[in-house]
């Protein structure tokens, strides 16, 4: 190092518009400096100076150190410095900046001297204006004084003549290097022989301090006369008024010893000059005082302008929030109106409501004495209820055992009636069968089939249709009687019953059917009236039924012969096949015989070729019995048609118009049916059970006749029709006592309860065996039934 200064600056970009601050170790003092510096150069550029004197600086051996550790040392110690001491103080100064609004930077200087250090900065930085502690060894009295510390000493000394300083202590100005003291020590150093005239030196401080102009080089020898002239105020206080200060400061210093004369000359001259120096001093001491203290009054003034400005506009933020709280306060006046309007409108209601639910309680108290009489109300009719019910269930059971009794004894009556029926009326004599016929008149023949001539007749006061099958057969006379009992015992309300027998003339007495065969009806002979569509698919429905009925008989029992002519109508338009089991009673070799060719068509090929009944043959012909009951038209080529005209989306065509609109639907749904019985093939061909029937059972919903149309009402007009629902199946007879059986056929209580009581647990319509004996009555339907009598 060897003296030479490490300077590390920052922030020193103007040095002639910045007021330098030296400030030393001692923080106290150093914050005197700077708030003196701050107040009285309020609005300048501010730049803290510090030089930094580190402990171990210098290597022990040599006095030298690197360059690397002297770095190392000074980031350290500029550390150190900044949060040890300055950090303080650039606390207060930068608070103090911030109030003042000026800006600084620091300067920091290695070097083994201070003071040094400080006139080294002054010449590096060519800083101008420069604040310095002055406090060091002696205490000052506020008034200028010579300077008594060794460092405010040397600088005041040796800072070049182009730095003005002023000298602090505790945040008083103690004194002020002037420029013409420099300048006088400039010229005292400078002196020459030569150069021993007067100099004028003349400083121009402009507003602010921005201009220093040395106006005469401090080059000339000082112990000529030295004018120091400052221009404008020199003081550190800003001043718009531009003041002009002249400083004449003569010294006269005898460079020469030239003679006695010219001594005491020269001592004159020195004692005047050193007189109106003082005075200069004097005066110029005044004026910075006058100065000082107008400038405070002008920073009052100003402080007091800044306080008013700030007052102003306090009160202008008061007045717009006054504005603000009374607008607020009439917005929250308004809804305070608006809430008093709407609590007065609440407590009406209230009071309302209070009214109301006075009302209420009251209707409550007397609701509650009401229920309570209700609920004891409700008690007795419950206790009631069940006595009710206890003495029903009692009289169902004693209206039970009654029907178990009468059935019981109908059971007797009824063995009795079948032993003396089979006894004295299932085995009618010939003579009977003669009287009858009236001798087999022609007369009293209704029709003649492939087993022989029907005539009708009446015997025993019933009207009998008898069949005369053929006198010469295979079968005894026991066998035949045997045979067509066990045929007799089937029964269905769809089957033509078989009432009697003569074995001797091998006659078949059955019950009488009014209307005739379905042939006719289609054909519309005998002037009957074309039956409706409703009637017809209801008596498909019906001959179904009787199929599944005596197909699942034990034993099975095939029609064989099943065609229209075997399709009777009861005075009702109930349907009912007739023939069926003849074949059993006839000899095998005149079963076949068939000399009609439209009898044929009916019959299934398969059982021809094989000569053997099955009940796909009476399937086959059910499905010819289908399509004319759609179409009237003749069997052969019936099936041709009616593919043809589904194929062309036409059934309507071959649909017999007759018979009223058809529902197209279901009529469609019949044809396919029908056409798929009619295969050839057994395998193509429909179960009856679980095919046919699913198919045309749900159509009996539509199967109510129309009034107009109603073929049953043609004998009895004026009489209102029966629902057929409300007819027993088995006593075909207007149901009093419905009972609904497993097989889901609802049936009158007597006549069902009598057919199982007889030892029956087969379905009575499909002869398939019932899950459970159990009869459930049917209250709806007996209501309806009700209903219906009372209306009729
Ligand atoms: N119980 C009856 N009640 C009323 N009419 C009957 C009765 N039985 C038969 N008829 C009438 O007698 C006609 C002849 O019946 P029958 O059964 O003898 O011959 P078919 O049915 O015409 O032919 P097939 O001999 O092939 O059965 C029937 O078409 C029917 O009109």
């Amino acid at each position: 190092m060897n003296g030479e200064a490490v300077i590390k600056a920052e922030g020193i970009c103007d040095a002639e518009n910045t007021i330098f601050v030296a400030v030393g170790k001692n923080v106290k003092e150093g914050k005197s400096v700077l708030s003196w510096a701050l107040k009285s150069f309020a609005g300048r550029r501010i730049c803290v100076l510090h030089i930094h004197q580190p402990n171990h600086l210098f290597s022990p051996k040599d006095g030298k150190l690197s360059g690397a550790k002297l770095k190392q040392h000074v980031v350290k110690a500029c550390q150190e410095l900044d949060r040890l001491r300055l950090h303080k103080l650039l606390n207060q100064y930068l608070l103090f900046i911030s109030q003042a609004g000026i800006q600084g930077g620091k300067v920091w200087l290695e070097i083994n001297n201070v003071e040094k250090g400080i006139i080294h900065i002054i010449e590096q930085y060519k800083i101008q204006w420069l604040v310095m502690g002055a406090a060091a060894e002696t205490h000052y009295s506020k008034q200028l004084s010579e300077l008594k510390s060794s460092k405010a000493k040397f600088v005041c000394q040796h800072a070049p003549i182009h730095c003005q300083i002023w000298f602090t202590c505790s945040g008083c100005l103690i004194h002020m290097r002037s420029m013409s003291n420099s300048l006088l020590s400039s010229m005292e150093t400078l002196a020459s022989p030569e150069d021993n005239g007067g100099t004028k030196l003349c400083i121009h401080v402009d507003d602010g301090y921005e201009d220093l102009n040395i106006l005469e080089d401090a080059s000339r020898s000082a112990n000529k006369l030295v004018k120091l002239e400052i221009k404008g105020d020199y003081s550190p206080l800003h001043s718009k008024s531009k003041h002009e200060a002249h400083l004449h400061r003569a010294t006269s210093q005898p460079l020469l010893d030239e003679g006695s004369f010219h001594r005491k000359a020269s001592s004159d001259e020195s004692s005047r000059l050193e007189h109106a120096m003082m005075d200069a001093e004097n005066s110029k001491q005044r004026a910075f005082e006058e100065s000082v203290k107008r400038w405070r009054a002008e920073e009052d003034a100003t402080e007091a302008i800044r306080m008013a400005e700030v007052s102003y506009k306090l009160s202008k933020e008061m007045e717009n929030q006054r504005k603000e709280k009374e607008e607020i306060l009439a917005k929250a006046k308004e809804e305070i109106e608006g809430l008093k309007i709407q609590h007065d409108l609440c407590l009406k209601e209230l009071q309302t409501i209070q009214e109301k639910k006075l009302v209420l309680e009251s209707q409550i108290t007397e609701f509650s004495y009401a229920g309570k009489e209700l609920e004891e109300k409700i008690i007795q009719a419950v206790e009631l209820l069940i006595s009710f019910r206890k003495q029903r269930d009692e009289m169902q059971i004693e209206r039970d055992n009654a029907i178990k009794e009468v059935n019981r004894f109908r059971k007797l009556v009824q063995d009795d009636a079948d032993e003396y029926s089979i006894k004295n009326f299932f085995s009618i004599s010939f003579s009977d069968i003669i009287e009858a016929t009236q001798n087999f008149d022609p007369s009293s023949k209704i029709g003649e089939g492939k087993f022989g001539s029907v005539y009708k007749g009446i015997i025993h006061h019933v009207k009998v249709a008898i069949k005369m099958l053929p006198a010469c057969g295979s079968l005894s006379d026991s066998d035949f009687q045997h045979k067509a009992e066990s045929l007799s015992r089937v029964r269905h309300p769809n089957l033509v019953t078989l009432m009697g027998i003569c074995s001797e003339s091998r006659s078949l007495v059955y019950e009488f059917l009014e209307n005739g065969n379905l042939e006719d009806h289609l054909a519309c002979c005998k002037k009957s009236r074309p039956l409706h569509w409703q009637h017809r698919i209801r008596i498909a429905i019906e001959i179904c039924s009787a199929l599944i009925f005596v197909h699942a008989n034990d034993p099975c029992i095939v029609h064989g012969n099943l065609r229209p002519t075997n399709i009777l109508l009861d005075a009702k338009f109930v349907s009912k096949i007739s023939d069926f089991g003849v074949h059993l009673l006839i000899s095998p070799n005149e079963n076949f015989n068939n000399d009609d060719p439209e009898a044929s068509i009916y019959v299934d090929p398969e059982c021809i070729d094989k000569e053997q009944l099955t009940t796909d043959s009476d399937v086959y012909s059910f499905g010819f019995i289908l399509l004319q009951l759609l179409t009237a038209r003749p069997a052969s080529g019936i099936v041709r048609d009616v593919k043809c005209a589904l194929e062309s989306g036409n059934l309507g065509s071959v649909l017999d118009s007759s018979a009223g609109d058809w529902p197209i639907e279901q009529a469609e749904l019949l044809a396919y049916l029908a056409l798929r019985c009619c295969e050839k093939d057994p395998l193509n061909r429909p179960n009856m059970l679980s095919e046919v029937w699913p198919t045309i059972e749900p159509m009996r919903e539509i199967c109510t006749p129309h009034p107009d149309l109603d073929t049953s009402s043609q004998g009895s007009k004026g009489q209102k029709r029966i629902p057929p629902h409300f007819v027993c199946p088995i006593f075909q007879d207007v149901m009093e006592d419905p009972h609904i059986a497993a097989d889901g056929y609802t049936y009158e209580g007597d006549a069902i309860k009598g057919w199982l009581y007889s030892g029956h647990d087969t379905s009575p319509m499909t002869n398939l065996k019932l899950d459970t004996c159990d009869l459930i009555p049917n209250y709806a339907l007996y209501r309806a039934i009700q209903e219906w009598q009372q209306q009729t």
